[in-house]
């Protein structure tokens, strides 16, 4: 079964009380996204930004670089650009060299990371590659454990996982693989894309929230933006974005869940068309998925053993005989 260590407790957030919360969320709520992300970026230790480069993440990417691109203008630093040579290093000077590269040059500031499903349309993928590409990010993929293709998931636990145990399916390739995720990098507050116009458990959604149990903090900086502001930011800074989104896709997860939006108002109606279901179970309560996830699988196991005990019953007159 597979585990992540205990999940880590944030120091930070343990001298939020809720006062504390309401009182930062108040002030946030009246800051524009650039500037909750720069107060973020200053103020929050182990800050990471987690994103299937949905339309809103890539706004926050697009954000993230801008901002971490003025602060090193107003700091005079003078990144060399990846890609110049030592001889135009000593013609140019820094700053020359600096305008010139723009942000493709600048490392990036904040962890970006992105859980690979394993299910996820090729379009998204060539999207992570060209996101990597055209900002210079080192971006860091996390998959299902032990498993480095579809094939070796499958070996595991069966083809279509989904289709006979939807809980688990999620608990395995997208809450374990961002909870080790969030550990290994010794996160302690995570950007996340959602936002209030996308609707069911989201419609009420804090900019910023504490993880009940584990004190992590979450992010959402685009908390109050519509599809519509989304789009134009995309269009104005001409930020990469994925090639479904011009065939009538709005909200884009794994393949099998995700169909064109059907509903004009609501860009969340292609995800899990047809049933209840409106989340993957990132952004529930953890130990509550973990707790389901290990129930299922003790009756998996009792299933499977009473079924063992029952053949070789079944054997024995057979073998007696
Ligand atoms: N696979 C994967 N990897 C990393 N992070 C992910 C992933 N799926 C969801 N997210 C995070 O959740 C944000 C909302 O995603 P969705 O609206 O697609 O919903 S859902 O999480 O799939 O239910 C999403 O916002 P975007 O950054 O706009 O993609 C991310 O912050």
């Amino acid at each position: 079964m597979p585990e992540s260590t205990a999940p880590q407790v944030s120091s930070f957030s343990t001298t939020f009380t809720p006062a504390h919360l309401k009182f930062i969320n108040a002030k946030l709520e009246k800051l524009s996204p650039e500037k909750i992300i720069e107060w973020a970026m200053i103020s929050l230790p182990g800050l990471i930004q987690t994103t299937a480069f949905g339309p809103t993440g890539l706004v926050i990417l697009d954000m993230i670089n801008r901002i971490h691109i003025d602060n090193q203008a107003a700091a005079n630093v003078h990144p060399t650009p990846a890609s110049s040579s030592a001889s135009e290093d000593e013609s140019d000077d820094g700053d020359h060299h600096f305008k010139k590269s723009g942000y493709n040059t600048q490392r990036h500031p904040v962890p970006l990371i992105f859980i690979d499903t394993m299910y996820h349309f090729q379009e998204t993928l060539d999207l992570a590659q060209q996101v990597q590409d055209h900002y210079n990010i080192p971006l860091k993929v996390y998959k299902p454990l032990n498993c480095e293709t579809t094939a070796d998931f499958e070996t595991q636990y069966g083809q279509r996982l989904w289709e006979t145990d939807d809980l688990s399916y999620d608990y395995l390739v997208k809450v374990e693989p961002g909870r080790r995720a969030y550990q290994e990098l010794g996160a302690q507050a995570v950007i996340s894309g959602r936002r209030r116009s996308q609707k069911g458990d989201r419609a009420h959604l804090d900019i910023l929230e504490i993880e009940s149990g584990t004190g992590l903090l979450k992010l959402n900086p685009l908390a109050s933006w519509s599809f519509q502001q989304v789009w134009t930011y995309l269009r104005a800074y001409q930020v990469p974005f994925n090639a479904l989104l011009d065939q009538g896709y709005r909200s884009i997860g794994d393949w099998h869940s995700t169909k064109p939006a059907s509903n004009p108002d609501d860009e969340r109606s292609g995800r899990w068309e047809g049933k209840q279901k409106t989340e993957c179970g990132l952004h529930v309560d953890y130990f509550k998925m973990r707790a389901e996830f290990q129930a299922t699988q003790k009756k998996k196991q009792a299933l499977l053993a009473s079924r063992e005990a029952a053949a070789v019953v079944a054997a024995a007159p057979a073998i007696q005989a």
